[in-house]
């Protein structure tokens, strides 16, 4: 069973040439920073080519993945798979769940919707340091950790395309 749940990380489908769509929120600009970082890393190593826009916050992210897969789509240079990047710190009111909760959903959402292999990269955090944390180059970064679950789906996706 431990190997079957570990299959995906010995898929070596090729993904190259993979067009891939970061859209990032500059909440915290160091943080992103370094989320953008992790996310990049990966992309290289995948062979894979990327765009990044950028949105004021993590709730504009879903409708902007949205938007410009539609437009990538209309220009005939498909994107493959989406990764959204930001940071949302929990302050006084309700809308540290509002902004969490909803980029989350509209990312689930998009990706279910659009058959999109989708990494979510949003951390939701009560305190700089958690955010650090999930931030800081390494394994640990959750930038890459988006990066890594989308190009995995877009293996399986390019795998069960071929079959
Ligand atoms: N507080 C954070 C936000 N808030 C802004 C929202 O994401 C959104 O841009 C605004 O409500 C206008 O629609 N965004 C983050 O990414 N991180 C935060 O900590
Ligand atoms: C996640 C947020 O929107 C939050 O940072 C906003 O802070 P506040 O709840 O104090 O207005």
């Amino acid at each position: 069973m431990a190997d079957a749940r570990r299959a995906h990380l010995q898929d070596q489908t090729d993904i190259t040439g993979a067009r891939v769509l970061i859209v990032e929120a500059r909440f915290y600009d160091d943080i992103q920073d370094a989320l953008l970082e992790g996310a990049i890393v990966e992309l290289k190593g995948a062979g894979a080519s990327y765009d990044v826009l950028t949105v004021p916050g993590a709730l504009e992210i879903p409708s902007t993945i949205a938007i410009a897969v539609d437009a990538a789509a209309e220009s005939g240079k498909p994107y493959e798979a989406a990764i959204a990047l930001g940071c949302v710190v929990r302050g006084e009111t309700f809308h540290f769940e509002i902004v969490s909760m909803e980029s989350s959903r509209g990312l689930t959402d998009l990706s279910v919707d659009l058959r999109l292999p989708l990494g979510n990269g949003i951390i939701t955090v009560d305190t700089d340091e958690q955010a650090w944390a999930r931030a800081r180059a390494g394994e640990l970064n959750k930038g890459g950790d988006a990066a890594r679950a989308a190009l995995s789906v877009l293996r399986i996706k390019r795998r069960l395309a071929k079959a």
